[in-house]
Formats: C-alpha cells, structure tokens, sequence
C-alpha cells in the first residue's frame, strides 16, 4: 500500500476480524453510473456487495455488467472514454477518491476475464509474476505452491513448474489464471465470464473452486449463465436494457437485487421472471 493512498484496508487485517463473516459489505454502490463518451452504458445502480459472498450480475447482453464490474476495481480508468459518477465505496472508502492509486486498488481487487490469458512464460513464473512485482515477502516457491492449491490445481502441475502456461488445457490455464490472481492475497476476485470460453466439466471445477475460494475471497461474477448464477452465487443483480421512445439510446439499468434464491424463486420485478424463465432475453 502507497503511503499516499486513502484505501487503507489491508486483506490480511481484513480476514482477522472475527464478526464479520456475513453481510458485512465490501462495496456500497451509491448511484454509480457509467458512460463512454456521451452514451450511458450502466444508469444509476445502489446495491451493497457483501463479504465472502459471491455475488452475479446477470442480464441481456449489453446491460452493462461488464462495465459494472469494472468499475468495481477502476478497471475503466484504462480505457480513455470511461467516465464513473456516484459514490463507489470499498469498506467505507472512496475509491474513485483523488488521492488512491489504481493499480493498488487492482492489487487487491483482482480480476479474471473471460478468455484465459497467461503470460507466455512457465506456470511458476505466471504465479510468482504478481508477488515478484509487488515485493510480496516471504519463501517465493511456498507462495506460488499455495496459490496453486487454493486454485484446486497443484496436483495436476506440481511436477512440470518449469512447463509454458500455454501448454495447458483451457480450463487449466482458467485455473492458473485465478491462482495468479490470488497469489498477491487480494480481498476481491472480479469475475468476467470466466467459464464462457470452457467446457462442461472445466466449468464445474471452476464454479467448485469459487464455492472454496469465498471462504477466504468476496467474489463478483459476471455470467450469461442463469444455472451457475443460481448454483454459485449468495447474491443476484438482474440488469436490462432500457430504450428511449424513439430506440435511439440505450443504457442499463438495475432491475432488482436481491438473495439468489429469491431472485430465482420469486423475484418481485416481472422483468426478472420473464428473464429469468427465458421468455426474454
Ligand atoms: N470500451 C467501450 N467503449 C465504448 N462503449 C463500450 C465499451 N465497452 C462497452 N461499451 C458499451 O457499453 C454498453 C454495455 O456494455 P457491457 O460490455 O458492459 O455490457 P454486458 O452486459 O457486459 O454485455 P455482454 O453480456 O454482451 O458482454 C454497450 O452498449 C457497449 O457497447
């Protein structure tokens, strides 16, 4: 952490309080709205997004969730049209505050994107890369081990370290990917669709791996997938497309967000049931 920074939570002294487990919220979304250029892509969304819960934004294709989820770690700030207005808070903290940096806020918000994309280099050195950049203290093979472990694949590559990333299946090089992520100990795994580019049962590992991972992680899915929204999430966001009259701009909005159950059982916005039973969408 920068000394100038205002985000002044830590991970580590964030898992040690001990009355915190449910409901404690990571972020408050207070009016968030996003725009590139002169076109609103996401209008006005408030929701709190609790600790060690996983939490999906679901919706049609081009509601924003993508964009949304980017702008829970300033992923936006990259590219030069995005512009966030609302209060984006983290623990309490403003995120988008003058003084924070972004790329620590990416540190310990990390994020894993819809095509696995390792570094063309060995399985140690895509984990290690994290640590090493950030001068993470302590015995590199011991981190690089656990971050395999935790990603549920250690036994599958334990032996060939020194083999290219690329060399691996998809959903292993997906796995790699979530241990790189996790190796730099963040307190967020952002998710965007990060089992659309895999198959079936790579699928299932990864949705098995982030019912284990937020034990330790609060995690943000983006999926097109409404049965792994509904298998995996705690908590559901259901965003639509809005029109003006004359259909000539578009923008997201939050239609409902609530516990996943609820949302999948008996929401109470009959947008998200047609959505949700596949009459739209
Ligand atoms: N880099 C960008 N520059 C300009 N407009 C963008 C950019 N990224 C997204 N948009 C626009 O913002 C809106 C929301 O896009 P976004 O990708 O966030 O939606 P999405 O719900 O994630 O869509 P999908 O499910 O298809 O991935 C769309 O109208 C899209 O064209």
């Amino acid at each position: 952490m920068q000394e100038h920074a205002e985000i002044s939570v830590r991970p580590e002294e964030f898992r040690q309080r001990g009355d915190v487990e449910h409901r404690e919220k990571t972020f408050e979304l207070n009016h968030v709205s996003v725009s590139y250029g002169d076109s609103r892509a996401v209008h006005d969304v408030s929701i709190d997004i609790f600790h060690k819960n996983i939490t999906a934004l679901i919706g049609p294709s081009g509601c924003g969730k993508s964009t949304l989820l980017r702008s829970l770690n300033r992923m936006n700030d990259l590219i030069p049209s995005a512009r966030v207005e609302g209060e984006l808070l983290y623990h309490g903290e403003d995120i988008y505050g003058p003084k924070v940096d972004p790329v620590q806020v990416r540190k310990v918000i990390g994020m894993v994107f819809q095509k696995p994309n390792p570094f063309p280099k060995s399985i140690y050195d895509n984990v290690a890369f994290g640590p090493r950049t950030t001068g993470m203290k302590g015995d590199m093979d011991d981190i690089v081990e656990t971050a395999l472990r935790r990603a549920g694949l250690w036994d599958e590559v334990k032996d060939r370290l020194d083999d290219n990333a690329y060399g691996m299946s998809g959903g292993q090089q997906q796995r790699l990917c979530i241990a790189r992520c996790i190796a730099v100990e963040p307190d967020v795994i952002l998710m965007d669709e990060p089992c659309s580019a895999l198959d079936p049962i790579s699928t299932g590992r990864i949705e098995d791996l982030m019912l284990e991972l937020k034990e330790r992680f609060s995690i943000v899915i983006v999926t097109h997938n409404m049965q792994q929204a509904a298998r995996v999430s705690d908590m559901t966001a259901f965003l639509m497309v809005e029109l003006t009259a004359d259909e000539k701009s578009r923008w997201g909005e939050l239609i409902e967000y609530d516990d996943t159950a609820k949302i999948f059982t008996n929401p109470s916005d009959s947008r998200t049931e047609d959505y949700i039973s596949g009459k739209v969408g």
